[in-house]
């Protein structure tokens, strides 16, 4: 039975923050949509009055369902989108008067790859290295130093065009990681990556926080693997900022119930009373019943059904502590979850 899937295990380096320097610091920013001519016009606000601060040398991330606008925020952080209202200062700088100053200070890395697709990997690496204003030698010297760092080796030589999804995407980050920028803006980069490659993302976003103090902006889907890397995280729900903190301090507020995941191969006996206390509680998604319940209750009916005959249909099950995605359950998310179906 495998307890963790495909989680890959990240290592986490001790951060040299800069005690109360200020990275972003963001204010009243609020952002909306207008589309439609003026019969069928609709608005969405996608950001709704956001408050921020982050502070240099930190791993920030941005979680929130689809549609939340974590992107739209981002955005607005990389100086590509001005705001209708509300002020975004980066490292001193006030982006929404002088927008371009973050063309010098952040390395974004947006969802789409599209202007780099027709370039070989080094090629897109390496031409970024000197966009950012590295020496070319040492541009070469950047280039196959991530290569190796985000195992890409056998992909350098092909366009990013031919390469599968996580391949471009991974393509993609090493980008994103060239040049030495003090700030790291990623959109969710390791979608569609495998758990080694994303891995190795994981490792190198630590160890630039670790070795440069580089700040970091992370919007990702993957809460459970984020989780070990941010130091701060920020729940975007329509717009709005509804909590933030640490990812332990947002735990904390879930109290201490446990997660008691089942996975059942057919049926199971109904007669067994743990097995009916279960199905009486438990949020259904096909064979997997999901329930929380504190921990003592959890581990008793977990030897129930994995002693008596119910076991015979049990396929698998997960006793885990609260998640950053129970957390937004519990902060009255309108959402199954965080993670993109
Ligand atoms: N260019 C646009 N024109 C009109 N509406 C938009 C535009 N871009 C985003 N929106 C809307 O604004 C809201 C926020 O979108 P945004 O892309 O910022 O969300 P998100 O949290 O990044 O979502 P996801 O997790 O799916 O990437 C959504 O309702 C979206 O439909």
């Amino acid at each position: 039975m495998a307890m963790l899937g495909e989680t890959a295990a990240i290592p986490h380096a001790a951060a040299p923050r800069t005690p109360g320097a200020v990275c972003y610091r963001v204010a009243g920013l609020t952002k909306t949509y207008r589309t439609g001519r003026r019969s069928a016009r609709t608005e969405v606000v996608a950001n709704d009055a956001v408050d921020l601060e982050i502070g240099r040398g930190e791993i920030f991330g941005l979680l929130g369902p689809n549609g939340a606008g974590k992107s739209t925020l981002v955005r607005q952080l990389t100086g590509l989108l001005r705001p209708d209202a509300g002020s975004v200062e980066l490292l001193g700088h006030d982006l929404v008067r002088r927008p371009e100053a973050a063309s010098r200070l952040v390395a974004y890395l947006g969802q789409d790859s599209g202007a780099l697709d027709e370039l070989t990997v080094a090629l897109a690496i390496e031409t970024t290295a000197r966009l950012r204003a590295v020496e070319p030698a040492a541009a070469r010297a950047a280039r196959e130093a991530v290569v190796a760092e985000l195992g890409l080796g056998d992909l350098a030589e092909r366009p990013l065009k031919k390469l599968s999804g996580g391949q471009r995407r991974l393509a993609c980050v090493a980008t994103a990681l060239v040049g030495d920028r003090p700030v790291l803006v990623l959109d969710e980069p390791t979608t569609g990556m495998d758990p080694v490659a994303r891995r190795a993302v994981w490792a190198a976003i630590d160890r630039r926080r670790a070795e440069y103090g580089t700040t970091v902006l992370l919007v990702t889907h993957n809460v459970i693997e984020a989780e070990t890397v941010l130091d701060r995280v920020a729940v975007l729900d329509e717009g709005r900022v509804i909590a933030c903190d640490t990812p332990g301090g947002l735990k904390a507020t879930v109290g201490d119930e446990v997660r008691l995941d089942l996975v059942w191969r057919s049926d199971p006996p109904m007669t067994e009373p743990a097995v009916a206390i279960l199905a009486r509680d438990a949020v259904r998604t096909g064979r997997r019943w999901t329930t929380r319940m504190d921990p003592g209750t959890a581990r008793e009916l977990l030897a129930a059904v994995t002693s008596g005959p119910a076991f015979d249909v049990l396929d698998d099950f997960t006793l885990s502590t609260p998640s950053l995605e129970d957390v937004y359950l519990a902060l009255g998310g309108r959402h199954e979850g965080l993670v993109k179906g």
